[in-house]
């Protein structure tokens, strides 16, 4: 069967570099060995965005007691648990006639390259089928072009090998977990760590994060500021966190695991939660056949364009190096997938794409740090507004909180920044379109703003510094407040 683009995968990244060139007036097949829409639908942003929501009720709800609610709710981790299959399950059954609409062909089976511009599908064993359904049989499909979009799994830890019951991934807790351990040992303070933890903490497990780094969230794009205030909230819920430690030996006995820690402590937790980052998923895709190449650490390696070693293979999201997120999965699918149909033009650029860390505070960063900004050569420097004086946080009595507005001193362009309080998660997307524009600082002072409101202290971060520009009388950007000298 031939088609304009075959995609392998149907996470993030694959359903919508199907989509994409779909849109672009290409025949795809789109080709799914799993559950359809992949770790993001069914073990990872959306079922954690559906239990991290009504974890996140538990406590607003909980923090307004005697401010004209009463009675405190508890959360119910079975039900939740269930509520969660349920809105998972309602996406999933749409899937393939939301991408047939769309004209895409949707094959389930295991993809397998047989050459640089054909994929043999084995449609067998597939998860979206019930028995009777199932079939063994090979369809050839060929192609011009190719998107790899298989994604990853969790990363095992040697010295606490996850058995699905007593030594879990995240994968097992999304897929088997059906009742509220009493105690839960995370190792790994990274994404998983910090979402999953305070999760079950506020569901009312007793919950302890190894961390082998000095900070939680210990990666490049989010400043210390960011993960110093959210490991001061665990500590005062009560979340234990042990840094620059790990474990150093773990032993499953009937009803628990007991674990002895780098600096020579000992505990004993119900389950143990392995989440040490993740691997991409490439064994059995016919890789060496066509002659692709991998980076030192087994991922495929792309241009620029996301073109593989291979001309039109491409490869996106988790598969190949950098961020391991849905985010940067959706942003890599629109630009391999134009560039498969339209010829290679564009770029990725992960500096556009947010970051955004759903935990007991909302942390959202996107474009370039302070330290990142110093290091390629910008003058740089942090506008900051806090949010506990706002008229929002008065009202929403929730005043734990901070912008980060990162901006060259010279030109006044904005370069990144990180947002950490309630909706940061939205509110980042005013700042990613401020860092796109040629307006710099000037971007917030010129937008009326509803009040109260989060994204007011935006401008309230960047106040004191467009006030000194002005000054200067350098009229670097077009705008309201330029064009008037
Ligand atoms: C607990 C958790 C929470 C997360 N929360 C967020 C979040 O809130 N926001 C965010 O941005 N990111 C989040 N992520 C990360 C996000 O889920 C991944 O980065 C994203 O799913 C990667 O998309 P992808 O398309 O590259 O791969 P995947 O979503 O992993 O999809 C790959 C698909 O390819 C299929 N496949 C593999 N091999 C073959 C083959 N040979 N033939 C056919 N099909 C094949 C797989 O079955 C799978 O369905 C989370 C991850 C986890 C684990
Ligand atoms: N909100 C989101 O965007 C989101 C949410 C969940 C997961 N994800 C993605 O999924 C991927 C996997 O998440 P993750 O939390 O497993 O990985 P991660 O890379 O975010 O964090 C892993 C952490 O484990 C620590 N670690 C590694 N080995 C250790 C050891 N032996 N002992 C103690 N600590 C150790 C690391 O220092 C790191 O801080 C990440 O790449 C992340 O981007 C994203």
């Amino acid at each position: 069967m031939n088609f304009d683009l075959i995609v392998i995968g149907s996470g993030p990244g694959g359903y919508k570099a199907a989509i994409t060139a779909a849109h672009l007036g290409a025949k795809v097949a789109l080709v799914e060995k799993g559950l359809a829409g992949g770790t993001c639908l069914n073990q990872g942003c959306i079922p954690k965005s559906t239990l991290l929501h009504l974890a996140t009720l538990i406590e607003d709800i909980n923090d307004l007691q005697g401010r004209g609610l009463v009675g405190e709710v508890k959360g119910d981790f079975s039900a939740a648990m269930a509520h969660k299959n349920a809105v998972v399950k309602g996406i999933r059954d749409n899937f393939s006639v939301w991408l047939k609409r769309l004209g895409i062909q949707v094959f389930y089976g295991t993809a397998k390259l047989s050459g640089a511009q054909n994929v043999d599908v084995l449609l067998a064993e597939n998860a979206n089928l019930s028995a009777d359904e199932q079939v063994d049989e090979l369809v050839k499909l060929t192609a011009p072009r190719i998107v790899l979009a298989t994604g990853s799994k969790p990363k095992e830890f040697d010295i606490c090998p996850t058995d699905g019951s007593r030594i879990i991934s995240s994968k097992d807790f999304m897929f088997t977990l059906d009742h509220l351990p009493v105690s839960v040992l995370f190792v790994g303070g990274g994404a998983i760590g910090t979402e999953l933890g305070f999760l079950m903490h506020q569901f009312g497990s007793k919950v302890c994060i190894v961390e082998q780094g000095e900070r939680l969230l210990n990666q490049a794009r989010i400043p210390d500021r960011a993960s110093n205030i959210l490991e001061r909230k665990f500590k005062r819920i009560g979340i234990e966190v042990r840094k620059n430690a790990s474990v150093a030996s773990c032993e499953v006995m009937d009803d628990s695991v007991s674990v002895t820690f780098t600096n020579g402590d000992t505990a004993s937790y119900e389950r143990v939660l392995v989440a040490i980052g993740r691997e991409p998923v490439i064994t059995g895709l016919g890789l060496e056949d066509v002659g692709i190449a991998l980076t030192d650490d087994g991922f495929i390696q792309t241009s620029d364009y996301l073109e593989t070693s291979v001309p039109g293979i491409y490869a996106i999201g988790d598969v190949k190096p950098g961020p391991m997120t849905a985010n940067a999965a959706l942003h890599d699918a629109k630009i391999a997938a134009a560039n498969a149909i339209k010829g290679n033009r564009l770029h990725s650029n992960y500096f556009k794409v947010p970051v955004v860390i759903n935990s007991a505070l909302e942390i959202a960063a996107v474009g370039l740090t302070e330290d990142q900004a110093d290091e390629a050569g910008f003058e740089s420097d942090v506008a900051r507004a806090s949010f506990g004086g706002s008229g929002k946080s008065r009202a929403h009595h929730d005043f734990e909180g901070f912008i980060e507005v990162v901006h060259d001193t010279e030109t006044g362009q904005l370069l990144g920044g990180c947002i950490v309080g309630p909706e940061a998660g939205e509110q980042i997307h005013m700042l990613e379109a401020a860092c796109q524009s040629n307006r710099g600082l000037w971007f917030f002072k010129d937008m009326s703003y509803s009040h109260p409101s989060w994204c007011e202290e935006l401008e309230t971060a960047i106040d004191p510094y467009t006030a000194a520009y002005s000054k200067t009388d350098k009229m670097i950007f077009p705008g309201i407040y330029a064009d008037k000298p």
